[in-house]
């Protein structure tokens, strides 16, 4: 959170003599132009506090903008920065041919990611080994729809499992190893071994034949904590199941309808009245996706508030139900597993639409960029706990 820039500053001369007040406006906003001392260390120092506030927010340079990283002065006077809602303390200096810059990031801006999330991160204990940090199992995956099993085993690594598991049909096994490096792929025929893992995720891409159904039911009726979503959702709507152990169910608007005998018009005109009846039928804890997901149990509710419209993309859902499994598996509760996961699935889309926009974002984005999520949420529990 903390970030410097070294600029030359006979080349920010030359710059401002070629280019003079044309380069002023690209660099600064018109609040900075209007108090703006033109020697050149001066300006060197502003440009080196900004590349400096890039730096501790982890963007790049040319995604925040220069003129949205605007070097300004606090209450008392001093020398402070601001992004958007983040706020930082600068301290420039120069000597003879160069102007530097430090920025750090304010805890308060930190503490702008919810402190209830950061206070239901598991917590990593340093003598863990693979085997105590959780044993998550997505059962998924067709042909066709291979996609959507990596997403989500590879997505419950990412959030912290110790060992994820890929459990594909048997005619796609062998194609299906050759595609994955950390995650380990095992057949659905061996579904008796699930009985080792702490949580499990099904459905993703998984299909809606007979055979698809049949694993389904099995699973369902294991008494284990589980993720329920896509297909899964699908066979649990034509079957009626009943369940077993802890349970959360992620729709979105389509499958929360065939799931309650509505339409998807109707669930997005009464998104509340639908988690209410989807809980009624169901139990357990009810995730319904889209702009302001709501995670809900029959005694707590809540409206995500992070995320963005980036993330309507193919096989984003894959990645939280991935994400959800590994927050069970790690000894959440159910509604504790949906909310941290929500949240944290929603976060890292946030980061991902920065640095990639809303256009650019893909759902393999989100697990590169939940490690920054870890990092901001982290950084606020250790805030919190001082
Ligand atoms: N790379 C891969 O392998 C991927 C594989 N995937 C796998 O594909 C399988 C099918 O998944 P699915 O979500 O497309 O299936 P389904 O249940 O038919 O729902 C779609 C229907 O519901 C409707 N609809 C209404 N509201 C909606 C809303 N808010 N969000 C979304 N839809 C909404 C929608 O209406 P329409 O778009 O026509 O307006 C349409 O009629 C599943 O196994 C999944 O894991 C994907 O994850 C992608 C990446
Ligand atoms: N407009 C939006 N704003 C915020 N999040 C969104 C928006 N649209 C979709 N999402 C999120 O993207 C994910 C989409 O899930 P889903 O529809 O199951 O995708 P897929 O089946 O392709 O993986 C959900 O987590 C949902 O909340
Ligand atoms: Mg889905």
């Amino acid at each position: 959170m903390i970030g410097v820039d070294l600029v030359y500053i006979p080349r920010v001369k030359e710059i401002m003599n070629r280019r003079g007040e044309d380069f002023l406006e690209r660099v600064f906003s018109p609040e900075e132009r209007a108090n703006l001392n033109l020697r050149p260390e001066t300006v060197a120092g502003r440009f080196a506090a900004k590349e400096a506030m890039a730096k501790a927010l982890g963007v790049g340079l040319f995604k925040a903008g220069f003129k949205n990283l605007i070097v300004t002065q606090d209450a008392r006077g001093a020398l402070c920065g601001r992004y958007k809602n983040d706020t930082f303390d600068l301290s420039l200096s120069h000597e003879r041919d160069y102007a530097v810059a430090v920025a750090r990031l304010r805890e308060s801006s930190v503490l702008s990611v919810s402190n209830e999330a950061a206070n239901l991160l598991p917590l990593v204990d340093e003598k863990d080994h693979k085997g105590a940090r959780g044993k998550a199992a997505i059962v998924g995956g067709s042909a066709g729809m291979f996609g959507s099993v990596d997403l989500s085993s590879s997505a419950a690594l990412r959030a912290g499992c110790g060992l994820s598991y890929a459990y594909v049909p048997d005619a796609v096994f062998n194609d299906f190893s050759l595609r994955m490096r950390e995650v380990i792929v095992k057949k659905q025929s061996a579904l008796d071994d699930l009985r080792g893992v702490d949580a499990l995720g099904i459905g993703p891409g998984m299909g809606r034949d007979r055979r698809a159904r049949d694993v389904f039911l099995k699973v369902y009726a294991l008494d284990l904590p589980m993720v329920v979503d896509a297909d899964g959702l699908y066979h649990l709507a034509e079957a009626k199941a009943e369940s077993a152990g802890p349970k959360i169910y992620t729709p979105h608007a389509g499958e929360m309808a065939r799931l309650i005998g509505r339409d998807a018009d109707w669930v997005n005109a009464h998104r509340d009245d639908a988690v209410d009846e989807c809980l009624a039928l169901y139990g357990g804890v009810v995730v319904l996706k889209g702009h302001g997901t709501i995670v809900a149990s029959k005694d707590d509710r809540v409206v995500n508030e992070t995320g963005n419209a980036g993330m309507a993309t193919a096989g984003s859902g894959d990645v939280l139900t991935g994400i959800i499994t590994a927050f069970l598996a790690q000894g959440l509760d159910c509604f504790q597993a949906a909310r941290l996961g929500v949240y944290m699935h929603g976060l890292a889309g946030d980061f991902a639409a920065l640095h990639k926009s809303k256009w650019g974002l893909i759902a393999s984005d989100l697990i590169e960029y939940l490690p920054e999520a870890f990092l901001r949420l982290e950084a606020a529990r250790e805030i919190c706990q001082k």
